[in-house]
């Protein structure tokens, strides 16, 4: 496989709230590699875009980053993020490890044109020497996403471009700087069914034109099965099973990736119902003790309620949280 790019260790993140402190994500350990699509996927509230945003310390109070390590490989040096300033990883955010959130509309300021805006993300980091140089070289990146007759679009302003447009100069602004790390959380949830399908194919398309490695935030199968190389499965805060696309359609081991597979179309093979895994995501704030899913399992046991189960690697590549893995 290729070289490592990103290194997740142990990531925990509390939120303390008047209710009680909410135990968001807890040792959240994966590795990105260069040039892959990665995706985190898992209901809604299990944790993935406190993991994708921890990542850059992009984390508000009440929330807290109480453990853990990142480690981000640039130009041969091993960078820890979590330990560094604010100011610091404000350089490498937007950077080297770009965002791309759900909506478009909040990513944009709807004052100012969109040339303006993809200008001022390459100029916060010194890629241009003024915001009007920004603006010339903005009309050819407007041009890379595809936006069509891009000398006029650079000076729209948001309102003036449909959903999938701003969705498109938001990717732009992301590839700007030429980043190697694309994070994209849920990047066509908010978009139309057509739309969306054209977003994901120019995400392919920046990833190989750019070599990006993108970490994919999903909560669906299917998109996963298009996109990405590498699944990690999250379920109340934890990743219970990793591998490659592959092996999670076909050969799931964790009982709740299992129940996932079956509650959604499958778009590697055909079912005819969908199932749904009975019983309800647990509250963060008193997590069940041991193995977080024990209540809603079918193979639970006596250790699945007293033992947290450890990321195992069961087969090369292919880690599972369980202690009593099955097919
Ligand atoms: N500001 C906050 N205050 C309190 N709890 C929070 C806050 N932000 C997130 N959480 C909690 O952290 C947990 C994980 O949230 P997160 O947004 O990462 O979920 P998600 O997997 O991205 O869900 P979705 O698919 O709905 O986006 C949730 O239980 C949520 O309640
Ligand atoms: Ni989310």
């Amino acid at each position: 496989m290729s070289e490592k790019l990103l290194e997740v260790r142990n990531l925990t993140v509390h939120f303390y709230t008047y209710a009680g402190v909410v135990k968001a994500i807890e040792d959240v350990s994966f590795d990105v590699y260069t040039g892959e699509t990665f995706a985190l996927v898992g209901e809604t509230g299990c944790g993935k875009s406190v993991t994708s945003r921890a990542i850059t310390k992009l984390i508000e109070s009440p929330g807290r980053i109480v453990g853990g390590k990142v480690y981000f490989y640039r130009n041969g040096e091993r960078l820890e993020l979590l330990g560094m300033s604010d100011e610091e990883i404000r350089d490498i955010r937007g950077k080297d490890i770009a965002y791309i959130f759900q909506d478009p509309q909040s990513s944009l300021d709807p004052l100012y044109t969109v040339g303006y805006q993809v200008s001022e993300a390459m100029y916060v980091h010194g890629r241009v020497r003024t915001i009007k140089d920004g603006i010339v070289r903005a009309i050819d990146i407007l041009r890379r996403v595809l936006i069509p007759d891009p000398e006029r679009r650079v000076k729209n302003y948001p309102h003036e471009l449909s959903g999938g447009m701003k969705q498109r100069v938001v990717i732009g602004s992301g590839i700007a700087n030429d980043p190697k790390l694309l994070i994209a959380d849920e990047p066509t949830t908010a978009l139309d069914v057509t739309v969306q399908a054209q977003i994901l194919e120019l995400l392919k398309k920046m990833k190989r034109e750019y070599g990006l490695s993108v970490l994919l935030i999903t909560h669906d199968m299917g998109i996963v099965a298009d996109m990405a190389d590498r699944v990690a499965v999250m379920y109340a805060g934890k990743i219970v099973e990793l591998s490659d696309v592959y092996t999670i359609f076909n050969r799931p081991m964790h009982p709740y990736t299992i129940g996932l597979l079956k509650s959604v179309p499958n778009p590697l093979k055909k079912v005819d119902r969908l199932e749904t895994i009975p019983g309800v995501v647990p509250n963060l704030i008193n997590p069940p003790s041991g193995c977080r899913f024990h209540p809603r399992c079918s193979r639970a046991s006596e250790i699945c309620r007293s033992r947290v189960p450890e990321l195992e690697e069961l087969e090369e590549g292919h880690f599972v949280a369980c202690h009593n893995p099955g097919e």
